[in-house]
């Protein structure tokens, strides 16, 4: 009689190769090492996000940890740019490599995922070492395309996909800032009128490090029509931090951030959300389940999620906001 050949248990059990250390929140934490905390509950508390829970014990677990690696990894940077400065010598000029050159970390997630709060914290966190005092940061909704051209070209429904967005624009800007120009301007998103701030912009000068925080700072660029490789965003950073958590939890955040919001800034007469203000919570929040259903969650699972695995480090959330798990590159 033919019988299959069993399985070895051992085989079964064999994990595929993974480029990343998975880290619980207590190993991580222990590694901040004796870096002092710089920043009070106030602090904190002003740079949190609506709905997002952040305090200084999170502060200390985990951004703590994160900024003294930061740290580490901005000096060894520089040492690397030295290296190469003394091998180009001369052929460098004008090529940007003499200039002092930022250290550029990317903050990439779904919408309602929090990372704009974890952007900000790192920022301020960043900004107390005195090798890089002048940290800005930057999100990409300002490179959105304006309402007008969105409809114009079908996309009003898209908005936060990787097409609603004005790539070239964007991939050059930090590219600019990369290559030490003295002042280098982008558009200004505003979450009140869900539109570009018409004649607004916003200028960078010079930072010692640049933060792009955005849904598809990961996304690698699109081969050029003539099939070349083109220098997409992500190719400009020198750390990339992805917030990772469970569709529903987002979905969770995001509808409890809607009511907040409705109770807030919808109140505004400008505000481009207003008439959900005007009908009841129940309806209100049918239609931002639609916005999640339809747009959100469709755009994390197709575009935002499938970038996770090129981060230098996952930030695994739980239910109650709070990082549970970090996956950070070691090869
Ligand atoms: N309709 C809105 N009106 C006002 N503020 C908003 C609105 N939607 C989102 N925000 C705010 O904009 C910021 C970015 O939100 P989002 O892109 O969802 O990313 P994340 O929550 O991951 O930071 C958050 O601070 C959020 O509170
Ligand atoms: C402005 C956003 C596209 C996020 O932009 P980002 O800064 O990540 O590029 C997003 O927050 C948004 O408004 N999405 C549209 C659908 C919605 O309002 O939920």
């Amino acid at each position: 009689m033919i019988t299959s050949p069993a399985r070895s248990p051992q085989r079964r059990t064999e994990h595929a190769p993974t480029p990343y250390v998975d880290l619980s929140r207590d190993e991580w934490s222990a590694l901040r090492d004796k870096t002092p905390l710089p920043l009070t509950a106030d602090e904190v508390e002003r740079l949190r996000g609506l709905g997002d829970v952040i305090d200084l014990d999170e502060v200390r677990d985990v951004y703590l940890p994160l900024s003294r690696l930061l740290n580490l990894y901005v000096q060894a940077t520089s040492g690397l740019r030295g290296a190469l400065n003394t091998f180009l010598g001369d052929a460098g000029n004008g090529h940007g490599a003499q200039r002092g050159t930022p250290f550029v970390i990317g903050v990439a997630g779904s919408v309602a995922v929090g990372k704009s709060t974890s952007a900000r914290i790192l920022q301020a966190l960043l900004a107390r070492w005195p090798e890089h005092p002048r940290v800005e940061l930057v999100t990409t909704d300002g490179f959105l395309l304006p309402m007008k051209e969105l409809r114009a070209r079908g996309l009003t429904s898209r908005k936060g996909f990787p097409e609603s967005y004005d790539r070239r624009a964007l991939t050059r800007f930090v590219a600019d800032i990369k290559a030490g120009k003295d002042e280098v301007t982008a558009p200004v998103y505003s979450h009140l009128i869900y539109d570009i701030v018409p004649g607004e912009r916003l200028t960078v000068r010079r930072p010692d490090i640049l933060i792009v925080e955005g849904l598809n700072v990961l996304q690698p660029a699109l081969p050029g029509k003539d099939g070349r490789t083109r220098v997409g965003l992500a190719d400009y950073f020198d750390f990339s931090v992805y917030v990772d958590a469970r569709a529903e939890d987002i979905e969770t955040w995001y509808l409890s951030r809607f009511r907040k919001l409705r109770d807030t800034a919808f109140q505004d007469p400008s505000s481009y959300f207003r008439k959900y203000t005007q009908v009841s919570e129940e309806e209100a929040l049918d239609y931002a389940r639609t916005m999640w259903r339809t747009i959100n969650k469709p755009n994390l699972m197709e575009n935002v999620a499938p970038t996770r695995g090129r981060a230098t480090l996952v930030l695994r959330k739980g239910p109650d906001h709070k990082v549970q798990k970090l996956s950070l590159r070691k090869l």
